[in-house]
């Protein structure tokens, strides 16, 4: 798979194993800028071990990936985050015993180049700075309905909202990329159907590419322009969500086979 302009994510044939384990095999997928592409499939059929070789956490053993055409892999997580790709976890991974507000303004951190000595001759830099900072967060605060919050600390506050400044934190580093892994995960219906709107908001505010694991179809429906589905490992559909959905062999992966078919 040679990789487009539009294209902010290429991973071309992706193999990743874990021992006699193959989580990924030859995975190919192209994520267009400004599309909110879905990983959709059932439990252990490789979308962690996709997205987590797409932020360095567990690099691919074969296969490239490339970030506005640049290679990524190989690289360690910090250097990718730093390249614009910011993650969410599956298991909300806040800064315990922190603020909602400096929890998010943690995700800046990639735009605060201390220098102590510039700081000394020239204060005005540092606080002209930090005022960008700032003003990017509370941007996000207010995009994310999270004023009311800011001074909560994360520890005392209800899951649905702990994944909001999760995701607020991602928002603050401005990503190319977006990575949500399971955001909706144990949330109830309500929240979820913030959660989708509050993604949709930030998309359309602030032009983002996003890449989702996420398992309930009503929200990769609502949310995703495409899918890949995955299964063992192995793409079984790719394509617009609806239609992918509704793919028989995606069917029978979730499902499995009608009776009277076995
Ligand atoms: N660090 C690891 N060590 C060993 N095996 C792993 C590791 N990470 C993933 N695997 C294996 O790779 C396969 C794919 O797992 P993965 O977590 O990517 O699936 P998933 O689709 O994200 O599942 P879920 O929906 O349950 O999160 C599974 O067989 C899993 O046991």
């Amino acid at each position: 798979m040679t990789g487009a302009r539009d294209d902010v994510l290429v991973c071309d044939n992706i193999v990743r194993r874990f021992g006699g384990v193959v989580a990924l095999k030859n995975v190919s997928v192209a994520v267009k800028r400004g599309e909110i592409f879905g990983l959709v499939g059932p439990n252990g059929s490789g979308k962690t071990t996709l997205v987590n070789a797409v932020t360095g956490f567990y690099p691919p053993q074969e296969g490239r990936i490339t970030l506005d055409g640049k290679k990524i892999n190989g690289l360690k997580p910090y250097m990718i985050a730093s390249m614009g790709v910011a993650r969410t976890f599956q298991n909300v991974a806040l800064f315990h015993g922190m603020s909602v507000l400096d929890n998010i303004l943690m995700g800046r951190h990639i735009y605060m180049k201390p220098n102590p000595l510039a700081s000394f001759f020239y204060p005005w830099w540092a606080r002209k700075e930090e005022i960008e900072n700032r003003k990017k967060v509370e941007e996000v605060i207010d995009l994310l309905q999270l004023a009311p919050a800011r001074d909560e600390h994360v520890d005392v506050i209800p899951l649905g909202l702990q994944k909001r400044v999760e995701l607020a934190r991602a928002l603050c580093a401005e990503p190319k990329l977006l990575v949500l892994d399971e955001p909706m995960a144990g949330m109830n219906q309500e929240e979820k159907e913030y959660m989708v709107r509050f993604i949709l908001d930030a998309q359309e505010a602030l032009g983002l590419t996003v890449l989702i694991i996420e398992h309930h179809m009503d929200v990769v429906t609502a949310l995703c322009d495409r899918i890949l589905v995955l299964n063992n490992g192995q793409e079984i559909a790719q394509g617009p969500a609806r239609e992918t959905i509704a793919n028989p062999l995606v069917v029978e992966a979730y499902i499995g086979k009608p009776r009277d078919a076995a």
